[in-house]
């Protein structure tokens, strides 16, 4: 199978995971947009759909899927969303669209994260994919400057802004040994938004598309 046909399958498969009657948790990129595409057939059995990004809501408009502000709900069952490093103990970096400060909050309101990826996401140690990192504008080069002190190669993502009006900055060549205590010391950098690991709430299923069929990798 080639990649966006893993895409699919993954988003496929997710589908046997959705609730009859509950709002469903949406990521952002293109194999979350597989999954809007899936959802779009059993949109009369769900009650809306919270939205990571803009640009989701935009393509789950289109389809016909009401977006449910994530205030007007108390609980949150299932959040589907892709990836673009993930690990079997299923942290992640995420945000290679931009969208990972909404995708964080969306995945803390959610019982169960259910990642969804092409098998070339699962690596065996985070940090080959550049982590991005939402910042408040004014604060750019102090950010940069402690990201380098911490061993990052901070690059400025160009012309891009997100969803919540900040910056982007990739950090390269980042050694990801302790994902939960990298992700904790980049979010204590004054003017940092969020970072993109995901691994103090990492995923609690992946649904992994493969040459044959998907592999589940639960933790
Ligand atoms: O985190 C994300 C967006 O912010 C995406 O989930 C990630 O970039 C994967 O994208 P794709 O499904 O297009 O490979």
């Amino acid at each position: 199978m080639t990649q966006d046909e893993q895409k699919r399958a993954a988003a496929q498969a997710a589908i046997q995971h959705i609730p009859t009657g509950c709002v469903v948790g949406v990521g952002t990129g293109s194999t979350a947009n597989y999954f809007i595409d899936e959802l779009s057939n059993i949109k009369h059995k769900i009650d809306g759909a919270v939205a990571s990004s803009e640009a989701t809501a935009q393509r789950l408009r289109g389809h016909g899927i009401e977006v449910i502000d994530l205030n007007s709900i108390d609980a949150l069952p299932v959040y589907v969303d892709g990836t673009d490093e993930i690990t079997e103990h299923l942290a992640m970096i995420k945000g290679g669209g931009g969208a990972l400060t909404r995708e964080k909050i969306v995945a803390a309101v959610a019982k169960k994260f259910i990642c969804i990826a092409d098998q070339g996401k699962l690596v065996p140690v985070l940090g080959k994919f550049p982590l991005p990192v939402e910042v408040i504008p004014m604060a750019r080069g102090y950010v940069a400057r402690e990201i380098t002190r911490l061993g990052g190669e901070p690059v400025l993502r160009q012309g891009f802004i997100t969803d919540n009006g900040n910056i982007i900055l990739d950090v390269h060549g980042l050694q990801i040994l302790n994902p939960v205590e990298l992700e904790t010391a980049l979010n204590q950098i004054t003017g940092v938004v969020t970072n993109g690991l995901f691994a103090k709430r990492g995923a609690d299923v992946l649904l992994l598309g493969l040459d044959t069929g998907t592999r589940t990798i639960v933790t």
